[in-house]
């Protein structure tokens, strides 16, 4: 698929003159809003997502859908529409670089009447599919893939899945379960999906999708490790209300730690469904203070940043972020068990590694993780390798050493598009 992109332009991080302190209020969860516009396609009535998310993945995710023939309604910021209807072939669907887009539509292509073509941004090609490719080919759904096993594919869209039992390895991803899941209730005879191999990553993912089943009314059961049983059956139509993208907050809240100030996310839920524990706890042993309120989640700077030995799995996207906090860090840390982030936007193992030696830190890369020893850190060019949580990085480590610009902030637009804007205005409240 051509994508004509305009030549990016270094920006230069704007570095802190003191303690940030500011409430911010952001757009919904990327993976809550993919969740959404899937479940609603596939749904047997019209619903509506409250607060979505409005950035390339999730805007992709909506032209993915409607080029299957569901109606949707995205001009209002604060309420999409969508219609479900039959899915149709042929269709072309451009998945950018969006790992849910990839992974959550060739099942649902599959019960479109015709071929269903998808490609994407060059490195997309890179990213694992073959498993789900694999896992469809076995429930009865013919795909033509590329020699690995990715993209370019076309879904050859029978207008049923028989579905039935399968077997995958989704150790390099767990929105190969996702993916699979989310369809599920339209096999005609459901889906036992057991999981064989290493350990699936983020698993607070998969519970999103197992909620987010049930409340559309899907019978699911998890209660055998590593295997998920979704019964066939209709589900409904209903209002969807998104919560604020937690994993977008965390280079704010990176931010309060880094000068020592404090920053609220305001509209945080009372119940959320996003890893709010977990990142609690991450923040905490990195030196932060994070409290809830009526105002929102707020994550305050305690003037010290520490070391940490941590297993990112469950939390592998805030890795970038986390190791920026890391290289600013009174002490060494390791972050581990995210050997499959090398599979993400970029390889993150790689590109961490690469540009927090540059600016300075002392780093070893293993083959699941990173060893980051802070060192007195200097300005550079840091590569952000189209991906949005490579800039939110390099953003993070800008506010406390001067002299670092971006390769590339655009990429931020893949879920956050307002992202150079607020950050700016953020900084300007140090
Ligand atoms: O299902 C989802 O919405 C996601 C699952 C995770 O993928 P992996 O399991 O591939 O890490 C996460 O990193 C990604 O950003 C979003
Ligand atoms: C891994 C990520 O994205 P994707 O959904 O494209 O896999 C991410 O946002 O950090």
């Amino acid at each position: 698929m051509a994508h004509v992109t305009a030549q990016p332009r270094p920006w230069p991080a704007p570095p802190a003159s003191g303690p940030v302190s500011a409430s911010v209020r952001l757009p919904g969860s990327k993976s809550m809003t993919a969740r959404a516009l899937v479940l609603a396609a596939l749904a047997s009535g019209p619903s509506t997502i409250e607060r979505p998310l409005r950035a390339r993945d999730t805007e992709l995710m909506a032209a993915g859908l409607r080029a299957l023939g569901v109606r949707l309604d995205t001009d209002d910021d604060e309420r999409w529409l969508v219609e479900p209807g039959p899915l149709r072939g042929p269709a072309r669907v451009d998945v950018g670089l969006a790992g849910t887009i990839m992974r959550f539509l060739p099942p649902a292509a599959a019960l479109a009447d015709g071929p269903v073509e998808f490609d994407g941004d060059p490195h997309a090609r890179n990213r694992p599919l073959r498993p789900i490719v694999e896992a469809l080919r076995s429930l009865g759904v013919s795909i033509d893939a590329s020699a690995i096993g990715g993209l370019p594919l076309t879904v050859h869209g029978a207008g049923l899945v028989e579905g039935g039992e399968a077997v995958i390895d989704a150790s390099a991803s767990s929105q190969f379960v996702s993916g699979l899941l989310l369809s599920a209730p339209r096999f005609t005879k459901g889906l036992v999906l057991r999981h064989e191999g290493p350990p699936v990553p983020s698993a607070p993912h998969l519970r999103m999708t197992t909620h987010m089943l049930r409340a559309a009314g899907a019978v699911v059961d998890e209660s055998v490790p590593d295997v998920w049983a979704v019964e066939p059956g209709e589900t409904s139509g209903r209002t969807w209300v998104i919560e604020p993208d937690l994993s977008g907050a965390a280079p704010f809240f990176a931010a309060a730690m880094v000068t020592g100030g404090a920053v609220t996310l305001s509209g945080w839920p009372a119940e959320s469904w996003q890893p709010v524990g977990r990142l609690t706890e991450l923040l905490t042993a990195l030196g932060a203070e994070v409290t809830r309120s009526a105002d929102g989640l707020t994550v305050r700077g305690t003037g010290r940043l520490h070391g940490v030995t941590a297993d990112l799995s469950e939390v592998s996207e805030l890795t970038p972020v986390v190791a920026a906090l890391a290289a600013l860090a009174d002490g060494p840390s390791e972050l581990r068990r995210v050997e499959h982030i090398r599979g993400h936007e970029t390889d993150r193992i790689a590109a961490l590694a690469t540009e927090l030696g540059k600016v300075g830190a002392e780093v070893t890369e293993f083959r699941d993780g990173l060893r980051i020893v802070p060192r007195p850190l200097h300005g550079a060019e840091f590569e952000t390798y189209a991906d949005h949580r490579m800039a939110h990085a390099a953003a993070v480590i800008g506010l406390a050493v001067p002299g670092i610009s971006l390769t590339d902030v655009a990429c931020t637009s893949k879920t956050l598009p307002e992202f150079p804007e607020l950050w700016a205005e953020l900084v300007a409240r140090s």
